[in-house]
């Protein structure tokens, strides 16, 4: 299961065809492997060097310092949590991760750590939200969509920036333990930025567990359960996991998870249903599905730490 590379950079061109192969592309390899590993979008490098930048120092700081800005529940989804505080595979031990999650950043007013931190996290959420919606455009033309299909579905309120370090020189208690269990997304896409450490793995139809390369310049985007539903299934949504980091390097990765407003009706897609293949999801409601997914994974990290 390959997982090929698309260039955006004729998005904004003059070039015809150009839409049109991004979306035959888009269209292959989300059903193939449900994802992809994008060059070319307009996101700010040096923004993104920012929000590394800034992460790294936020996640050095004392225990106390990082927990005046602790996570408190799913509702908010802002905060900070600390390592093992999530647990995305219940049947592994807890995720060895450390992260800061920030849900619809540019209006959250509470909680930030300082001031730089909260100017360069919503400078690079921005900046990742204007790559988003290229992304976006391009699925629903692939879907016989108009292009602002998904964008006028996707305004803010679910979309999560996040900041994750797995810190270096943990011995892993078991064969088990993981940076990050395997676990599916939630929501429509996710775009993950990699600072040079690779540790991310995804599963192939045959059960093995493939590498993803850290590619310079390249952002890995797959799509997530709601996306899944959404097209009836064409489109995976798709196991992955991270390795736990080598005793010599921290990981530092960032996600961006591209999640509808939660009003919003998940209902197959007409082009995504025939008499052949008829829908085979109930219609759900977006807010319902993050949320209690995103409380499922605390509960099984709550639930762990009462029993070790
Ligand atoms: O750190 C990574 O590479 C992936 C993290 C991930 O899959 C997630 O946060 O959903
Ligand atoms: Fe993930």
């Amino acid at each position: 299961m390959a997982i090929p590379t698309i260039d955006f950079s004729c998005f904004d061109s003059a070039d015809p065809c150009c839409l049109e192969q991004l979306a035959s592309q888009v269209d292959q390899a989300l059903r193939n492997s449900g994802f992809m590993m994008i060059t070319g979008l307009a996101i700010d490098e040096r923004s993104q060097a920012q929000a590394f930048e800034s992460a790294k120092q936020f996640f050095a700081l004392p225990a106390v310092d990082k927990d005046n800005s602790r996570y408190t529940n799913s509702g908010d989804n802002f905060g900070y949590q600390q390592l093992q505080g999530e647990h995305l595979d219940p049947t592994a031990p807890a995720d060895l991760k450390e992260a800061f999650t920030m849900r619809d950043a540019i209006n959250q007013r509470n909680h930030w750590p300082n001031t730089e931190f909260r100017t360069s996290a919503q400078s690079f959420y921005q900046q990742c939200m204007f790559g988003a919606q290229q992304v976006l455009t391009v699925m629903a033309l692939a879907l016989e969509l108009p292009g602002d299909f998904f964008n006028q579905r996707h305004l803010g309120e679910n979309i999560t920036l996040r900041y994750l370090h797995y810190p270096a020189s943990l011995q892993p208690c078991s064969e088990r333990q993981l940076g990050a269990g395997a676990h599916t997304d939630y929501g429509t896409i996710t775009l993950l930025f990699q600072h040079g450490v690779s540790g991310l793995q995804v599963q192939d139809k045959q059960g093995n567990w493939l590498d993803v390369p850290c590619i310079d310049n390249a952002i890995v985007i797959n799509t997530g359960d709601l996306m899944h539903r959404w097209s009836n299934g064409r489109y995976r949504s798709t196991l992955h996991r991270v390795k736990p980091a080598s005793t010599e390097r921290p990981r530092y990765a960032i996600a961006f998870f591209v999640d509808p407003d939660s009003d919003i009706a998940i209902e197959c897609l007409p082009s995504c249903v025939s008499e052949q293949q008829p829908a085979r999801f109930v219609p759900t409601t977006a807010g319902q599905h993050i949320q209690d997914k995103i409380q499922a994974s605390l509960d099984a990290a709550n639930a762990a730490k009462e029993y070790s």
